[in-house]
């Protein structure tokens, strides 16, 4: 079933001069879907996530997300839809330094409201599930890069949303926690069937996933789906990735381990 449709959505910048990021872009995800997106720098691949995450407004074109129009809902609706059906996970983890580790976990509970009971079993279990529960009283600033992920996949995790949105989620990692966190991105995925996009320039990270789209000055350039291995997988995606062109340094092309 389709949880989230594009149809000829469009992006202009109004500036000075008025810049056109995204030109008609058609996209189907499927419930469960991991998707990953990738493109050149400045090619409109967060400007995408950002009109599906409901953070930024198209210009023009549709948004229908559960089946629902999304330029049909208030702000207030829209940050009560973010809140409930999304999990965001970002590059810089996004933490707040002075809460402890369950506490950041909390925050989104905390802003719905409920229960300090309920809170408390459902920051538990989602602890356990990501093995950071040694973790819960440490501030931020004590846990590694790879555990700074975690944590905030398990706030992105703790309203149960029927999507995870990520922005270059490995970008400040090593490639050995890097590694760590796709496995659980996907594990999460494939278990509670969460409908995954992520936005990445890493060949490896992108090769976790079920289909990758690349886009190209704002416009949709290809795309490419996972067969049985993952190995073949990363290869294409770097096929494509030679001619779709931009700098080498854009994306990495080491090999998975
Ligand atoms: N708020 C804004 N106002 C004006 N132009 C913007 C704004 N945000 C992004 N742009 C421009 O739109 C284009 C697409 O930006 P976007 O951040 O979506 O690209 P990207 O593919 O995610 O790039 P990167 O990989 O470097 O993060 C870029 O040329 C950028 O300069």
């Amino acid at each position: 079933m389709t949880i989230i449709n594009l149809e000829t959505v469009s992006k202009i910048y109004q500036g000075v001069v008025p810049y056109e990021a995204l030109k008609k872009i058609d996209l189907s995800v499927e419930e469960g879907e991991f998707l990953s997106i990738m493109g050149p720098s400045g090619s409109g691949k967060t400007t995408l996530l950002n009109i599906i995450a409901t953070l930024d407004k198209a210009t023009s074109g549709l948004i229908e997300i559960k089946g629902g129009d999304v330029s049909q809902l208030s702000k207030d609706e829209l940050s009560l839809f973010r809140l409930k059906k999304i999990g965001f996970v970002f590059q810089d983890f996004n933490l707040l330094p002075p809460l402890t580790v369950e506490e950041n976990i909390m925050l989104p509970l905390t802003l719905d409201n409920q229960p300090e009971k309920l809170m408390k079993q459902k920051v538990k279990k989602i602890m356990d599930e990501l093995g950071i529960s040694h973790l819960a009283k440490n501030r931020i600033h004590e846990a590694s890069g790879g555990e700074k992920q975690r944590i905030a996949i398990a706030r992105a995790l703790i309203n149960d949303p029927d999507i995870i949105l990520a922005d270059e989620p490995t970008g400040n990692l090593d490639s050995k926690s890097a590694g760590d966190v796709m496995s659980i991105l996907s594990e999460i995925n494939k278990l509670r069937n969460v409908t995954t996009i992520m936005v990445t320039h890493d060949a490896i990270s992108a090769s976790y996933s079920n289909r990758v789209v690349f886009i190209k000055d704002g416009c949709f350039y290809n795309e490419i789906y996972s067969g049985e291995k993952k190995e073949l997988f990363y290869q294409n995606i770097l096929d494509v990735l030679a001619h779709l062109g931009g700098t080498n340094h854009e994306f990495q092309a080491t090999r998975p381990s």
